[in-house]
C-alpha cells in the first residue's frame, strides 16, 4: 500500500485503507483521527454546507447546548453503536458538557431485537451509559411487531413500525426527561431519502428530509405546563432529532466499528421490506462505486433544493401560490399542529398516526385497510408515516 496521504509528508505511515470518501490511502491512526474529526466539525457547524450556512447568513449552529442531557437511540447495530462510541469520545475530549444516556426501543421481533439489546445492554456498560428499554408491548397495548405481522403480513408493516417507534423514542425521551434524541441515520440513508423524495416529486418532504434537526418546536398557542395529560407524563413537545452522522459515510462507520473493534449486533430486520428505498439504496450505491463524492453530492444538492423550496415558499406566504404553480412548483400546505385528543403527542391530525393504526389494529381492519386501494387521505397518511419510505423519520 501507499504511504499514508494524511500523515506528515516527512515520515508517512503505511495506509492500510483507500477511504471510502475520498479514496485516499489512509494508515489506521489518520483514519480515526479524520473520522472523529469530521463528526466533531458537524457537530459543532463548521465546514458542511448546511452547518457553515444554517440561517441563510453564514453563521454556524451547533448541534447541542451546553449541559444538554441527551439520548442516543440505540438499536445495537453498527450505526448506533457507533454513534455511541463516538459521542461519549468527543463529549470527553472537546468537554461539549453533554449527559448522555442510551435509549432502546424494543418493537417485539423476536430472533432480531431480543438479540440486539443484549448488545445495548453491553454497550451501556462499556460506555457507563444509563439504559432505557421501552417495548412496543408495553405502549401500545400488548401488541408487538411479531403480533402485528402475525395479524397484516409483511407488506406495509414498517408504515407500523416507523410510527410506532418515532413516538416511542419520543415518550422514552420524555420519560429520560430529554429534550434531544440523536440517532445513527448515516449520509448513505440521507442521499437515499433525497433521491426517493425527488423520485415521488414529494416536495414537502424534500423540504425537511436534508435538516440536520428536527423537531423541538412547540407552537406557543399549545404550550401549557398546566395541560393534565401533560402532567400525567404523556408528551406535551416535539422532542429534537439530531442525525450528526448526516455527512458520515456507512462504509466508513463499518470500517471504524471494524477497527475499534466494537460490539454490535450486525443482523438485518427479518421483517425488512424490499420496498422502494431497496432501488434508491441500489441506485446510491452503485453511483458511489462510480464516483464516491456521489453521497454527500446528493445531500448538498437536497440541501440547495430545501433553501429553494424555502424560500418560493416565503415569498408566496407559505401557499403554493400563483407564482409557483406558473414555474411548476407545488409546496404542500403543512396542516397547523394540535394535540393528539387521545395520547396527547403533537399531530396534523386530531388523532395521530400512532393512535389511528392502533385503533385499526385493535378493531381488526388493518389487514382490510392495507389491502384496500389506498385513498388520497391514506397515502398521504402512509407517505408521512412508513418506516420504508420514511427511514429518517425513526
Ligand atoms: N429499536 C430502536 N431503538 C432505538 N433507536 C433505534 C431503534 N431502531 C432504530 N433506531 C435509531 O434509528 C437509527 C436508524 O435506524 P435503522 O433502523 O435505519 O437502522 P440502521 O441503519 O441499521 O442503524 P443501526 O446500525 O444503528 O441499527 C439507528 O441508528 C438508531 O439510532
Amino acid at each position: 500500500m501507499a504511504p499514508c496521504a494524511l500523515c506528515p509528508a516527512d515520515n508517512p505511515a503505511r495506509a492500510i485503507l483507500r477511504r471510502p470518501k475520498t479514496l485516499q490511502p489512509v494508515c489506521k491512526q489518520c483514519f480515526f483521527d479524520v473520522f472523529e474529526t469530521e463528526i466533531h466539525n458537524t457537530i459543532m457547524g463548521f465546514g458542511q454546507a448546511e452547518g457553515s450556512s444554517a440561517d441563510g447568513k453564514g453563521k454556524r449552529k451547533e448541534l447541542f447546548r451546553r449541559g444538554e442531557k441527551v439520548a442516543i437511540g440505540a438499536s445495537g447495530g453498527k450505526d448506533s453503536t457507533v454513534l455511541a462510541h463516538i459521542m461519549t469520545l468527543l463529549n470527553d475530549r472537546y468537554d461539549y458538557g453533554l449527559d448522555l444516556c442510551l435509549l432502546s426501543i424494543d418493537e417485539g421481533i423476536s430472533g432480531y431485537r431480543d438479540a440486539s439489546l443484549d448488545t445495548v445492554k453491553r454497550n451501556a456498560v462499556q460506555y457507563d451509559l444509563p439504559l432505557k428499554i421501552l417495548s412496543y408491548h408495553e405502549l401500545y397495548g400488548g401488541w408487538t411487531m411479531d403480533r402485528v405481522v402475525g395479524e397484516i403480513g409483511k407488506k406495509g408493516n414498517c408504515t407500523y413500525c416507523g410510527v410506532f417507534r418515532r413516538q416511542a423514542l419520543d415518550r422514552g425521551a420524555h420519560l429520560l426527561t430529554v429534550d434531544h434524541v440523536v440517532t445513527g441515520h448515516n449520509a448513505d440513508d440521507v442521499a437515499e431519502t433525497v433521491l426517493m423524495n425527488v423520485l415521488r416529486g414529494d416536495i414537502a418532504r424534500l423540504e425537511r428530509c436534508t435538516a440536520i434537526t428536527t423537531g423541538g418546536d412547540l407552537p406557543p398557542e399549545l404550550d401549557d405546563p398546566e395541560d393534565t395529560k401533560t402532567l400525567e407524563g404523556l408528551l406535551p413537545r416535539t422532542i429534537k432529532r439530531s442525525k450528526p452522522f448526516k455527512y458520515t459515510y456507512e462504509k466508513e462507520i463499518v470500517m471504524y466499528a471494524y477497527f475499534k473493534k466494537l460490539d454490535y449486533h450486525s443482523t438485518e430486520c427479518i421483517y425488512s421490506p424490499t420496498a422502494y428505498r431497496g432501488h434508491a439504496r441500489a441506485l446510491v450505491k452503485d453511483l458511489e462505486s462510480i464516483r464516491p463524492s456521489a453521497i454527500v453530492d446528493i445531500i448538498y444538492s437536497g440541501e440547495a433544493m430545501a433553501s429553494s423550496i424555502k424560500l418560493l415558499g416565503r415569498r408566496a406566504g407559505g401557499d403554493p401560490g400563483p407564482t409557483n404553480e406558473k414555474k411548476g412548483y407545488t409546496r404542500a400546505p403543512r396542516n397547523s399542529q394540535q394535540k393528539c385528543t387521545r395520547c396527547n403527542s403533537l399531530s396534523s391530525q386530531p388523532l395521530c398516526q400512532a393512535c389511528m393504526l392502533l385503533e385499526s389494529l385493535n378493531k381488526g381492519v388493518a389487514k382490510v385497510e392495507l389491502g384496500a386501494e389506498p385513498s388520497k387521505e391514506k397515502l398521504v397518511g402512509e407517505a408521512n408515516g412508513s418506516g420504508a419510505m420514511e427511514k429518517l423519520a425513526v
